[in-house]
């Protein structure tokens, strides 16, 4: 099972709930999900001008494990102190960690993520850090205390999926012991499929169950194929080769002369 700073969480999906059509339909998808956690933005929700007991309420109760997020905070001070914010509302020490670096990509400013996680750490926090596939960052913020990975695949709301394979799989290799989640920019099924068949275990999305046709119905789907995912690394799938392999052997052939 996965276990994420000493607790156990049924699923290995985790999901946003930020853009969905109503509350409703987000509700319909996290139950739809089958999600131990949901993320919620502090930030988002907080700026939106929602009514913000109402969503709080609904998030409540669904029942789940709530990770706040530092959606949205451009610097360190920014994401620290949401991060205070959310820890006093939502009563849990539990932080995804983003510091977001640069505008058009939303690429994490991991120079102010290991800082962040730094302060944060130390003030009791547990951190989930939201990362590139940079190793020497994931080593820094591992130094500075996290004991969850969490590396994008793609740039947030990109729907791309995993555009560097190879370095989520040097990524793994990497950190073999450490629970990793992949976060952002997974558009379909397949995508989650194929990093959990990496061996990654989770992965968090969020724009592509929210802004699907029918959300709840795409969250089954993502559910399903996290699992199918998670047992074929299980089962131990063949590596690619360059050449045929044939898969009737030689020895035996009948020779015509
Ligand atoms: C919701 C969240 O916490 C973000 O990390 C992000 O929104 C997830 O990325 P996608 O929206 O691309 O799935």
């Amino acid at each position: 099972m996965l276990s994420l700073y000493g607790e156990d969480i049924a699923s290995r999906l985790l999901l946003g709930t930020a853009q969905y059509p109503s509350p409703s339909i987000l509700a319909e998808a996290v139950r739809a999900s089958g999600a131990g956690i949901v993320t919620v933005s502090l930030r988002r929700e907080t700026a939106g001008g929602r009514t913000g007991g109402q969503f709080w309420e609904l998030i409540r109760e669904l029942g789940v494990r709530i990770l706040p997020n530092t959606a949205g905070c451009h610097s360190v001070k920014e994401a620290v102190t949401t991060a205070r914010m959310a820890r006093d509302l939502f009563g849990t020490d539990w932080i995804k960690l983003e510091v977001i670096g640069h505008h058009d990509t939303l690429q994490p400013d991991v120079f102010g993520l290991v800082e962040a996680a730094r302060i944060l750490i130390e003030e009791g926090f547990k951190v989930f850090p939201y990362t590139t596939e940079d190793l020497v960052v994931a080593g820094r913020l591992l130094e500075a205390g996290c004991e969850v990975l969490m590396p994008w695949c793609a740039p947030i709301g990109s729907a791309r999926g995993p555009v560097n394979p190879d370095a989520l799989r040097s990524f793994r290799a990497e950190f073999p012991d450490i629970p990793l989640i992949v976060d952002a920019g997974l558009g379909r099924p397949s995508h989650a499929a194929s990093v959990m068949e990496l061996g990654f275990d989770a992965v968090l999305l969020n724009t592509a169950v929210a802004k699907a046709g029918d959300p709840a119905a795409m969250a089954s789907a993502f559910a399903q194929a996290v699992e199918a995912g998670r047992r074929a690394f299980k089962a131990g799938p063949l590596e690619p080769r360059d050449m045929a392999v044939p898969s009737t052997p030689v020895i035996g052939k009948a020779v015509f002369e």
